[in-house]
C-alpha cells in the first residue's frame, strides 16, 4: 500500500466509523454488528500506527462515543469518561499485562493484582451525589460532554436517590451501567412489534434508547436496572479507598448495587481463567455480558499508568466471542417441522459469528416476518447464542435498494406437495404422511389412548421411517417378523411381541380410531363426540362444517380442521388402507360384557407393560386396581409374582395368566 492508498483507506474508514458511531451512540440504532465495527476500528488503528503522518485528533481511534443529543441539557464531565481498550484472545490479554509491567518498570515475572469484573453490556452513566443526595445523572456522550438524564435515571428502582448511610461523602462521582434483563428486552421488543415499531437489535441498544427518552414516564415503563463499578471521585468520606476492589466494597457499603461476580485475582493467568468461567456462566445470567474488564487493582499503580485520550492504560476489556453479525438474506426456504408446521428459514450469505460460520437462520413464523417486515435481499442482524439455533433479529431497512422481495408462504408442502393450511399463527402441511410429519404421526397412532400398539419406541419409529419401511401409518400393518428383526436392537422376542401388539390393535373403537388419525385439535374427548354423532366413517367423511358446529363442544377451529382433514385425498387413501388391513370397530363395552365392571390386579412381570393391559381392560369396561382385596375378581400373574399372589389365594380371588386374560378380553 502506498501513501496515497493508505490515506484514502484511512479517510474512508474514518468516515464510515463516524457514521456508525452516530447510528450507535446518538440514534441507538446501529446498522452493523459490534464485531464488524470492531474489525473496522482495528484496521484503522493499524493503519494509523503504520502511517502516523495522517494523524487526526478527531479520528474514531482517539475519540470516545458520540456527540450528546441537543434535546438534552448538556453536562460537562469534570473528569473525562473514557472507553476501554479491547482484547479478543488470551494473547492480547497477556500482551496487556506485559505492557503494564514495562510501563511501570516492574520485573517480567511480577504478578500484578487485578480486579476482574463482568463487562455489562449497557449504557454508561455517571452519577453525582452531594451530601448523599443524587444531584446529576448524565450519559458519557463524547467523554467530555454528556446528556443530563437525571429525571430518567431517577425512575430506575435500584438507584439510590439518597444514600442510606449516616455519614455520606460530601462529594461523590460514581459510574455504572444501566441494563435491561434479557427478559425485559424481549418484552419491550414484542410490545414494539405490536405497535408497528422497529425492534432493538440487542439489550444494550434498548437500554440506551430507554434512558434517552424525553419523557421520564417512558423510561419508567422499561424495567431498567443499574450496576455500579467505579468511584471516579470521592471527598469527605469516613475512610480512604486505596484500590479498585476496595472501591467496589465502598460502593456496596454506601448502598449501591454492585455485581456479586466481581473478584480480586493475582497474575494475568487467573484473570484469563475468570473470563473462561464467566463465558460459561453467561448464558444463565439474567442480563447480557459482552466480556470481562481487567483492572490493575492498586490505585497508586493506576495513577502511574494514566490514560490515553481514549482509554485508561490500567484496564482492558476482554471481549467474549461475538453473538451477532449482519449479513444478507439470499433466499427464504420453508422447513417442515416435526409437527408438520412450516417454518420459514433464511438462507444467508455465510457469515462468521463468534468463530462459527452461519448460513441459515430461523425466521420463526410468517407473522413475525410480516411484523418485522423482513424481505429476501435484506441485510439483517443475525444472532447466535449458546445452543439456540441462529435467528434473524431484524432487518436493516436503511440499507434497502428497492430490489428486496417479500416472502410468500408456499401453497404446497415443499416435502410432499400437499396443500398447506393456515392454523392460527402457523402454516402446516395437511398430509399426515409427510415424511417429517410421519414420525410424529406414528408416535401418536401407536400411543396407548390411540391404537395402543406396544413396543414402538422412538428409536424403532426412526428406523422404520428412515429406512423407508413405513411410508404411511397403514404400513405398520404390513410389518412382519423378519423385517422387524432386520432392525437395530430388535431380537426375536421383541419382534414377536411387536407383531402380536399390532395384530391385537386391529379391533378398536371408532372413537380411538378417530383419535389415532391425529387430526389437528381432535383430542380424545372430541374424538368421542365425533364417534357418537357420526357412528361410522362414511358419515364422518361427509360431515359438513355446519353439522360439526352443531355438536356441543366443537367450535370453528375443530370443525375447520376436521373438514380439511377429510378433504385431503392422501388421508382418505390411508384410511382405506387401514380398513383393508383389517381394522374394525367394536363396541367393546357391550360386546364384552364378560369383563364389564370386573376388577383386575397385576403381579409379576408380564410380556408387555401393565399400562398396555390396563388400556385393554378399561376400554371393555373393566377396572384396574392396585391392591388385592376380598372383592377383587381377577389377579393377573406374570413371572416372579410378589406377595399379592399369596394374598389373592387366601381371599379366594381367581388367579389367571396373561393368556387367560387375553381369552377373557376376546370374549
Ligand atoms: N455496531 C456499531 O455500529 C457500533 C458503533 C459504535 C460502537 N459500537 C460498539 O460499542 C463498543 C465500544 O463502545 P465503548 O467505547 O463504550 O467501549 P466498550 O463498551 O467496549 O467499553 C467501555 C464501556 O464498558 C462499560 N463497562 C461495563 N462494565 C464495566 C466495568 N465493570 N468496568 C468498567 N466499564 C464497564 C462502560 O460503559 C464503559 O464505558 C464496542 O463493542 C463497539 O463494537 C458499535
Ligand atoms: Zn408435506
Amino acid at each position: 500500500m502506498n501513501d496515497r492508498e493508505a490515506k484514502e483507506r484511512i479517510e474512508q474508514l474514518r468516515k464510515k466509523l463516524h457514521y456508525h458511531n452516530y447510528r450507535y451512540y446518538v440514534l441507538d440504532d446501529p446498522i452493523i454488528s459490534d464485531s464488524e465495527y470492531d474489525m473496522m476500528l482495528k484496521e484503522l488503528k493499524e493503519l494509523e500506527e503504520s502511517y502516523p503522518q495522517f494523524y487526526d485528533e478527531n479520528s474514531p481511534t482517539v475519540r470516545v462515543g458520540g456527540a450528546p443529543l441537543n434535546k438534552f441539557e448538556k453536562v460537562e464531565h469534570k473528569i473525562p469518561m473514557l472507553s476501554l481498550e479491547d482484547g479478543f484472545d488470551d494473547n492480547d490479554i497477556r500482551e496487556f499485562d506485559r505492557k503494564v509491567k514495562r510501563f511501570l518498570k516492574l520485573p517480567e515475572d511480577k504478578k500484578i493484582a487485578y480486579s476482574v469484573e463482568p463487562k455489562f453490556d449497557g449504557l454508561s452513566i455517571d452519577l453525582i451525589y452531594e451530601n448523599g443526595k443524587l444531584t446529576v445523572a448524565s450519559t458519557r456522550g463524547d467523554g467530555y460532554v454528556g446528556e443530563n438524564v437525571t429525571q430518567n435515571i431517577k425512575t430506575i428502582r435500584n438507584v439510590p436517590l439518597v444514600l442510606p448511610i449516616d455519614t455520606p461523602p460530601m462529594y461523590l462521582d460514581v459510574q455504572g451501567e444501566v441494563l435491561l434483563t434479557k427478559e425485559e428486552f424481549e418484552r419491550i421488543n414484542q410490545e414494539r412489534l405490536k405497535n408497528g415499531l422497529n425492534v432493538f437489535a440487542n439489550p444494550r441498544n434498548a437500554a440506551a434508547g430507554s434512558v434517552r427518552q424525553l419523557d421520564p414516564k417512558e423510561t419508567a415503563k422499561r424495567n431498567l436496572i443499574m450496576i455500579m463499578y467505579y468511584i471516579r471521585q470521592i471527598e469527605g468520606y469516613k475512610r480512604k479507598i486505596l484500590s479498585q476492589h476496595d472501591a467496589l466494597e465502598a460502593l456496596k457499603e454506601m448502598g449501591f448495587p454492585t455485581s456479586s461476580l466481581n473478584r480480586l485475582v493475582v497474575g494475568i493467568e487467573e484473570a484469563i481463567e475468570y473470563k473462561k468461567e464467566l463465558e460459561i456462566k453467561r448464558e444463565t445470567l439474567p442480563y447480557e455480558l459482552d466480556g470481562i474488564v481487567i483492572k490493575v487493582d492498586d490505585f497508586e499503580l493506576q495513577e502511574s499508568l494514566g490514560a490515553t485520550t481514549k482509554s485508561p492504560r490500567w484496564a482492558i476489556a476482554f471481549k467474549f466471542p461475538a453473538q451477532q453479525a449482519t449479513t444478507k438474506i439470499k433466499d427464504i426456504e420453508v422447513n417442515v417441522g416435526r409437527t408438520g408446521i412450516l417454518t420459514p428459514v433464511a438462507i444467508l450469505e455465510p457469515v462468521n459469528i463468534g468463530g462459527v460460520v452461519v448460513s441459515r437462520a430461523s425466521l420463526h413464523t410468517m407473522d413475525e416476518i410480516e411484523k418485522k417486515d423482513i424481505r429476501i435481499g435484506d441485510v439483517v442482524f443475525v444472532q447466535r447464542a449458546g445452543d439456540v439455533i441462529p435467528e434473524v433479529v431484524k432487518p436493516v431497512k436503511d440499507l434497502r435498494d428497492g430490489s428486496e422481495k417479500k416472502f410468500v408462504m408456499p401453497e404446497k408442502c415443499p416435502v410432499c406437495g400437499s396443500r398447506v393450511v393456515k392454523d392460527g399463527a402457523y402454516y402446516r402441511c395437511s398430509n399426515i404422511n409427510c415424511p417429517k410429519v410421519l414420525k410424529e404421526s406414528i408416535k401418536h397412532f401407536v400411543s396407548r389412548k390411540a391404537m395402543n400398539i406396544d413396543g414402538f419406541g422412538d428409536k424403532l419409529i426412526e428406523q422404520l421411517v428412515d429406512k423407508g419401511i413405513v411410508k404411511n401409518i397403514a404400513d405398520i400393518y404390513e410389518l412382519d417378523k423378519e423385517t422387524l428383526m432386520g432392525l437395530d436392537r430388535v431380537g426375536e422376542k421383541l419382534a414377536e411381541n411387536l407383531i402380536s401388539s399390532i395384530q391385537r390393535s386391529k379391533g378398536t373403537t371408532f372413537a380411538k380410531f378417530i383419535y389415532a388419525l391425529g387430526i389437528r385439535h381432535v383430542g380424545e374427548f372430541v374424538a368421542k363426540l365425533l364417534a357418537e354423532r357420526f357412528k361410522n366413517l362414511e358419515n364422518l367423511k361427509k360431515a359438513t362444517k355446519d353439522e360439526l358446529l352443531a355438536i356441543d363442544g366443537i367450535g370453528e377451529e375443530i370443525a375447520d380442521s376436521v373438514v380439511s382433514f377429510f378433504s385431503e385425498p392422501k388421508n382418505l387413501q390411508t384410511i382405506d388402507k387401514l380398513l383393508y388391513y383389517g381394522i374394525h370397530f367394536e363396541d367393546k363395552t357391550k360386546e364384552h360384557s364378560r369383563i364389564a365392571g370386573k376388577s383386575f390386579v397385576f403381579t409379576g412381570t408380564l410380556s408387555k407393560p401393565r399400562e398396555y393391559f390396563k388400556e385393554l381392560i378399561e376400554e371393555r369396561g373393566g377396572i384396574v386396581r392396585n391392591s388385592v382385596s376380598k372383592n377383587l375378581d381377577y389377579l393377573v400373574v406374570g413371572e416372579n409374582p410378589g406377595s399379592k399372589l399369596k394374598k389373592a389365594k387366601q381371599n379366594g380371588v381367581s388367579v389367571i395368566s396373561e393368556e387367560e386374560l387375553y381369552r377373557l378380553l376376546e370374549g
